[in-house]
């Protein structure tokens, strides 16, 4: 049981931590702080946060489990302005989808506090960001990874992953650029196709006569790219060369692709869309793996 969860960034993920950790029991206390104003009321009227705090620092003060659920870009301001306020015993962990930016920016602010940090991204979320949409359920059945530096206090290692599991999370521990790489390829990339495409269909002198027609095909496949633009910025420039590399082996798909096409080559093109379909069948979506939630240990 924490005795105080501080949140730095109320919003979609930082507010949904907070609704999981009360539904299941494992905090006393949540004092909130978000940018604007208007959001950390929203979170207190919501029932997200007990207490707003005017400031990431105040938001620290006397927490043993502090969540910044920040975009990756404003990761190393917020350390900077909660260091002084870090002891040995809190637990500060971060849920950004990017991990090799977010350890350096932790490097850079933290001094000798970085043994508290336990960087984490859960691997769940959705298009809609914001506190109205935070939902005590979202981490239930998802993977979290956690990326622990050497120099991180052990106790505190066990702790996040303690609470993670708590909230029915299966907790994978990666290097950062092992994490920066895989991510590039199965979330940044999607992303950044999906409004892409997207962006192709509407530009269209037709485009949007197209879309009046679209089925679940276009759904699905569009769904994140209404995904929060700044937040996506971020990312694919925190994440910039892998994204890079990972186009690569997209364009080259494609070109085949083409090239099928241009040449009415129906086997060729059988062929690469029978390999995508049957790895497709066979691929197991991690989360829908539900784990029973976890006796709390922590
Ligand atoms: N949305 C997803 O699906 C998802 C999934 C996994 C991880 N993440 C990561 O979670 C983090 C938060 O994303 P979100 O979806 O909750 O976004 P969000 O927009 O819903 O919430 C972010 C909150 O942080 C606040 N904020 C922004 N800058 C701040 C600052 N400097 N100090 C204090 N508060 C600040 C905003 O006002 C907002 O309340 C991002 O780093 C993102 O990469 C998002
Ligand atoms: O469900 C969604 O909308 C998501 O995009 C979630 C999603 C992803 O799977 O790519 C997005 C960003 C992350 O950092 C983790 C999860």
């Amino acid at each position: 049981m924490f005795q105080q969860l501080g949140i730095i960034g109320c919003g979609l993920m930082g507010g949904s931590f907070a609704l999981a950790l009360k539904k299941a029991g494992l905090v006393r206390r949540v004092v909130g702080y978000s940018k604007s104003p208007s959001t950390t009321e929203a979170a207190r009227r919501l029932g997200v946060v007990d207490v707003v705090a005017d400031s990431a620092l105040l938001a620290t003060s006397g927490s043993d489990l502090v969540l910044l659920a920040v975009p990756v870009s404003a990761t190393e301001s917020t350390l900077r302005a909660i260091r002084h306020l870090v002891s040995p015993q809190t637990l500060v962990m971060d849920v950004g989808s990017t991990k090799q930016d977010v350890v350096l920016a932790a490097q850079k602010a933290l001094g000798k506090h970085i043994e508290s940090f336990v960087p984490a991204h859960p691997i769940a979320g959705k298009e809609k960001s914001g506190v109205a949409n935070a939902d005590a359920d979202l981490y239930l059945g998802s993977q979290v990874v956690l990326t622990p530096l050497p120099s991180n206090r052990p106790e505190l290692v066990q702790k996040a992953i303690d609470v993670w599991s708590a909230l029915g999370c299966r907790v994978l521990r990666m290097e950062p650029r092992l994490h920066d790489a895989a991510f590039a390829a199965v979330s940044h990339l999607p992303h950044l196709l999906a409004y892409s495409y997207f962006n192709a269909v509407a530009a269209q002198t037709s485009g949007s006569d197209f879309m009046s027609l679209a089925g679940p095909g276009f759904r699905d496949f569009t769904r994140i790219a209404a995904s929060e633009p700044g937040m996506w910025r971020d990312i694919f420039l925190s994440n910039r060369s892998e994204l890079l590399q990972q186009l690569k082996h997209f364009r080259h798909q494609l070109d085949a692709m083409e090239r099928a096409l241009e040449e009415e080559d129906g086997s060729g093109l059988e062929r690469v869309l029978r390999q995508a379909s049957e790895g497709r069948s066979r691929w197991q979506e991690p989360s829908s793996r539900r784990r029973a939630i976890v006796k709390p240990k922590v």
